[in-house]
């Protein structure tokens, strides 16, 4: 019986050339019998341009990789293969049809055995997943900006509380290991209340923004990390920096937000904005988790507050307990 009078055999054929993926049928020597419309525009080859050709002369590009292996694998007796997608990684020279020089299309490969008339061949199906690689990659991107804009404050665009625990929490591990020193401000505008009271909500919010941005400029060092810490409240982690040395800082940062003379309330204790910043620093034994470190800036900072606003003081003592 031939093809050309069995209608099962012409439906056969006339369906093989309309399926929506790539199949080539290859014999035990891995020389082409079966090409498929599919293959014709998007390789550039003609079926009679490649028939009885090995599919490694027709694509050399394939020896050495994951289709070869398994078209060997699988003609030498082995199982079906699946080669799954893999970004930028395309095993047959294949192109959008008709285009034979923009980027290849992401290939899902796999290889199957089937016997016939006592002979052993492949079918091996390409399916062009670049669709479904692109929506995975724009998910990708957007879960990543998701996890960025996670992470910073939406008022100020600096890190938010979430990015200072995370880092805080790194920086003590790595000073830890390290043996190095770890000094941490908690810093805090003064009389903000006030301010609120006087300008309103909104220009609190500016303010805000202003003294923020000051602060980001201040923590140069690329370890450094100026966060919002809550309400008018701001933090910085300062590695590899001594109590004296982030002391000198904290001065710095206070000078600076001073010298920016943004006009406070008449009701404020200082006529310009001002900060309180305490500082405290990682001890071997004491101050050396997240908590205990916090804690101490806090005190420290509550005693700047205490004695008179618009100052640095240093915690120096254990915390109680
Ligand atoms: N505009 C604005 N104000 C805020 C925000 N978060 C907290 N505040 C205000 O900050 C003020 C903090 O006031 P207090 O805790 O009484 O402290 P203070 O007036 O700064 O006084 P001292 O800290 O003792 O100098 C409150 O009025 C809060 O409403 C914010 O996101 N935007």
């Amino acid at each position: 019986m031939t093809i050309a009078t069995d209608p099962g055999c012409v439906l056969s054929a006339r369906a093989l050339h309309l399926v929506g993926c790539g199949l080539v049928v290859l014999d035990a020597a891995h020389a082409i019998v079966l090409w498929n419309g599919w293959m014709v525009p998007r390789s550039g080859y003609a079926f009679a341009r490649v028939r009885g050709r090995s599919l490694f002369e027709v694509f050399p590009e394939l020896r050495g990789t994951k289709v070869e292996a398994a078209v060997l694998a699988v003609l030498a007796g082995g199982a079906p293969v699946a080669i799954a997608a893999a970004a930028g990684r395309a095993p047959f020279p294949l192109r959008q049809a008709g285009s034979f020089d923009g980027a290849r299309l992401e290939q899902a490969v796999s290889v199957t055995p089937f016997c016939e008339g006592g002979e052993r061949f492949c079918l091996v199906e390409i399916r062009d997943v670049s669709g479904n690689m692109d929506r995975e990659r724009r998910l990708l991107d957007h879960a990543e900006s998701l996890r960025a804009r996670s992470y910073v404050d939406g008022l100020t665009g600096i890190a938010n509380r979430r990015h200072f625990d995370v880092a805080l929490e790194r920086e003590l591990r790595r000073a830890r290991r390290g043996g190095t020193p770890l000094s941490l401000l908690l810093m805090d505008i003064d009389s903000f209340k006030a301010y609120n009271d006087h300008f309103g909500h909104q220009e609190g919010d500016a303010c805000l923004g202003a003294v923020a941005r000051a602060l980001d400029a201040m923590c140069k060092r690329p370890a450094d990390l100026a966060a919002r810490y809550g309400g008018e409240e701001f933090a910085a982690i300062l590695p590899d920096t001594t109590l004296e040395q982030a002391c000198a800082h904290a001065e710095a940062i206070r000078c600076h937000v001073a010298g920016l003379r943004l006009p406070h309330a008449p009701g404020a204790a200082h006529p310009h904005v001002t900060l309180s910043i305490g500082v405290a620093a990682c001890v071997q034994g004491w101050a050396d988790t997240p908590a205990s470190l916090v804690e101490a800036a806090d005190r420290a900072l509550y005693a700047a507050k205490r004695s008179g606003r618009d100052r640095v003081l240093a915690s120096t003592d254990p915390a109680p307990g």
